[in-house]
């Protein structure tokens, strides 16, 4: 993996200390607004808004715009490119696919909302100025999609994980001139990563690891606070003109005095624990085969827990962390959600095929769960008729604290993002694949990362 990582992304890193430093080795990136406009230097809200309303006219799996680039322009590219550092970029001009999901009316009111249709994560004119070709979509289900069809000749492919172009082995196949695929977010569950590492020589996997993790960790903790206290059925209740404080009372509680413990504890696992803290809870534990270090246990007051059954007995709320991967897809069953303490929490912003969705509606029926709360769902976007819409405790009208996938697209965050997958591209189109460790999933045919599962080769045992 080393020949391939030269340097970190000394470029996007942030000039100001970094309080969260200290975790398991990992280097967590802050990104501050100004650095964002150092990358977008025109006033990037500006600029979007401008183009988004002339596109805005038209429908997203329209917004195809295949410039071709004449030869000899690419000579003048390959000049610019040399002075602007895309050196490799002028001899082998590559086709982008962009997923994302449409921002329509939203993206006009807000261009903020980088990572819609609309506009583009912002990137649009730094990789035609390339000379490469952009086509983005979100039309990304089925065969005569457009992704499926765009592609089969595409040399990156970038998607976020809210609105997923899922690139299972059979579109994997099909790809030939696939090199890299880049999560414009965190979570590359969406890749069939085994299949990459033995398609086209091995693809590499990179997302934008830390762009989103405050984000969600606060989401975890608000919708915590949500179930615990029953906010939900207290607001319709007001909303609708109604008041009964009995009926809704009598499923609140305090998180104070509660036992926590997150699986895994990761970027975001870590930081829900952190921010646990100020709500003097009874015991905040975690189970994960990366342990954190004894010394940052100590300064959260966390305990690690070795059987991922034992902690779920003794907890009250269960928040769940890990990315998806073979060994935790399916893994809250009936059979694990009954190992639970009866009437406990459950809080999922990793992804929804972590649970099974029919057992979590059964559990919440049962009251053997009394809250789910979450922003992922499978497929993506989620059925109308997806149990995890309606499902509530025994039926009572609360316990369910379900939002569409948005914890980790905040505003911020899609700065963050957007700014993180630029540096990806640029490395990749260098030729320096100068990417930042962290960011990458697997490359070279290997997994580069200790975070999707323990295995007996790729990046566990390359300590
Ligand atoms: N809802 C949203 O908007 C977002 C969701 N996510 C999800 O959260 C996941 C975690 O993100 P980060 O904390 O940044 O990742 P990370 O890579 O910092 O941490 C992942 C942790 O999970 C642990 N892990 C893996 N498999 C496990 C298992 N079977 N049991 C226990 N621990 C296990 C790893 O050892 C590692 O410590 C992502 O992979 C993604 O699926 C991430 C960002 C946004």
């Amino acid at each position: 993996m080393e020949e391939y990582v030269q340097q970190s992304y000394a470029k996007y890193q942030p000039s100001f200390p970094n309080r969260d430093s200290a975790n398991k080795g990992y280097d967590f990136p802050h990104f501050e607004p100004l650095y964002f406009l150092e990358i977008f230097p025109l006033q990037p809200g500006i600029m979007v808004f401008a183009r988004s309303v002339a596109r805005l006219a038209r429908p997203a799996s329209s917004l195809l715009s295949q410039r071709a680039v004449p030869q000899t322009s690419r000579g003048v590219f390959s000049q610019l490119g040399g002075a602007r550092g895309l050196t490799a970029s002028s001899s082998r001009q590559g086709k982008v696919l962009l997923c994302l999901y449409d921002g329509k009316e939203h993206a006009e009111m807000e261009p903020q909302l980088l990572g819609t249709t609309e506009n583009e994560l912002g990137i649009r004119k730094w990789i035609e100025d390339q000379g490469h070709t952009l086509v983005t979509t979100s039309d990304k289900e089925g065969e005569n999609s457009v992704f499926e069809k765009e592609l089969v000749d595409a040399e990156v492919i970038i998607t976020t994980p809210f609105h997923p172009g899922y690139i299972t082995a059979e579109r994997l196949a099909k790809a030939k001139n696939l090199k890299i695929c880049i999560t414009a977010g965190i979570g590359s569950d969406h890749v069939d990563l085994n299949a990459a590492n033995t398609t086209n020589g091995g693809i590499t996997v990179a997302e934008v690891t830390g762009s989103n993790v405050v984000s969600v960790a606060e989401h975890v903790v608000m919708t915590m606070l949500v179930l615990v206290r029953n906010f939900v059925p207290a607001h319709e209740q007001v909303a609708a003109g109604k008041w009964d404080v009995a009926a809704v009372a009598k499923n609140e509680y305090d998180l104070e005095g509660k036992t926590v413990g997150t699986v895994a504890v990761g970027r975001i696992g870590e930081r829900v624990l952190r921010r646990l803290k100020a709500f003097d809870c009874k015991e905040l534990l975690y189970f994960d085969y990366q342990p954190l270090k004894p010394e940052i246990e100590k300064e959260i007051g966390c305990r690690r827990v070795d059987k991922l059954e034992d902690m779920l007995a003794q907890c009250d709320i269960v928040t769940i962390n890990c990315p998806l991967h073979e060994k935790t897809r399916g893994l809250f069953n009936k059979e694990l959600i009954d190992k639970m303490k009866p009437g406990s929490w459950l809080v999922n912003t990793a992804r929804g095929a972590i649970v099974v969705k029919e057992d979590v509606a059964a559990a919440l029926k049962s009251g053997q769960l009394r809250g789910y709360g979450g922003d992922v769902w499978f497929p993506q976007p989620a059925p109308a008729d997806h149990p995890l819409r309606t499902a509530s405790y025994k039926n009572w009208g609360g316990g369910n604290a379900m939002v569409p996938h948005m914890s980790g697209t905040s505003l911020d965050a899609q700065k963050r993002y957007a700014a993180g997958t630029k540096a990806i591209l640029e490395s990749y189109f260098s030729g320096k694949h100068d990417y930042r460790p962290e960011d990458l999933i697997v490359i070279g045919g290997d997994y580069a990362t200790k975070a999707y599962g323990e295995r007996a080769h790729g990046g566990n045992n390359k300590k």
